[in-house]
């Protein structure tokens, strides 16, 4: 066994890249449209918005159905929001293929296992932890826990400090454009999942390389530290 990642974190978005989250934070989305008298919306009219975070999601479900909204009807949406996923938080969601095998030829070889992401810190740990996925990590790392989120880069160096490692030894994997500009910002290589919720193309985002599947992860990761 060659330890060929000894030294190295690879930093992981967790929506849309670790973990297929959409059919629950659909059905946490249904419960607030449904309970607001409106008709429960497709994962198509809301897909695109999974990464902007659950306001953006409520407010595309109410707009998509031209139900007028306030800030203080927000406030209160997204707090029922957030009960009923916190609730729900794993019935439906499931790693993607491949993805825990990767993780463990990764640490097998040597590596830091880390979550950043824009998920709030106490909702990432919860369901990392209902799938068993919590103990991988050296570091998971919510959007409340650190003074800027991604796209800022310092959210991600703050991740590979509290894992235990280098941003000089770090590439960071996600599925949105945020992922992108905060790899860019923080100054590491980008590792881009089309399987995830961003409509842009690959092309378009311009990763340092694109990896349609977990079986392929492990070596594009190794050619990338060359
Ligand atoms: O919850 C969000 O807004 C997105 O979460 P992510 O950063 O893990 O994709
Ligand atoms: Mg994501």
């Amino acid at each position: 066994m060659t330890a060929q990642f000894e030294g190295y974190t690879i930093v992981f978005d967790l929506d849309g890249t670790l973990v297929n989250t959409a059919p629950d934070l659909l059905e946490a989305l249904n419960h607030v449209l449904t309970r607001a008298g409106l008709s429960p919306v497709s994962l198509d009219t809301i897909a695109t918005m999974i990464g902007h975070g659950a306001r953006a999601m409520i407010s595309k479900g109410m707009k998509s159905q031209d139900h007028p909204l306030s800030e203080e009807d927000l406030d209160q949406y997204f707090t029922e929001f957030l009960e009923y996923y916190a609730a729900h938080i794993s019935a439906h969601s499931h790693p993607f293929e491949g993805a825990e095998a990767a993780l463990d030829m990764l640490a097998e070889q040597g590596a830091l296992l880390a979550v950043c992401t824009n998920k709030k810190q106490n909702l990432s740990d919860q369901l990392l932890a209902a799938l068993g996925m919590a103990e991988r990590f050296d570091a998971i790392v919510g959007a409340d826990s650190v003074p800027n989120r991604k796209p800022d880069g310092d959210h991600i160096l703050r991740t590979v400090k509290a894992a235990g490692g280098t941003a000089d030894r770090a590439i960071m994997v996600g599925d949105s454009r945020t992922d992108e500009r905060a790899a860019r910002n923080a100054g590491l290589p980008f590792v881009f999942v089309p399987f995830g919720y961003e409509e842009e193309t690959p092309d378009q985002i311009g990763p340092d390389v694109v990896v349609d599947h977990y079986s392929d992860l492990v070596s594009a990761l190794s050619d990338l530290i060359g």
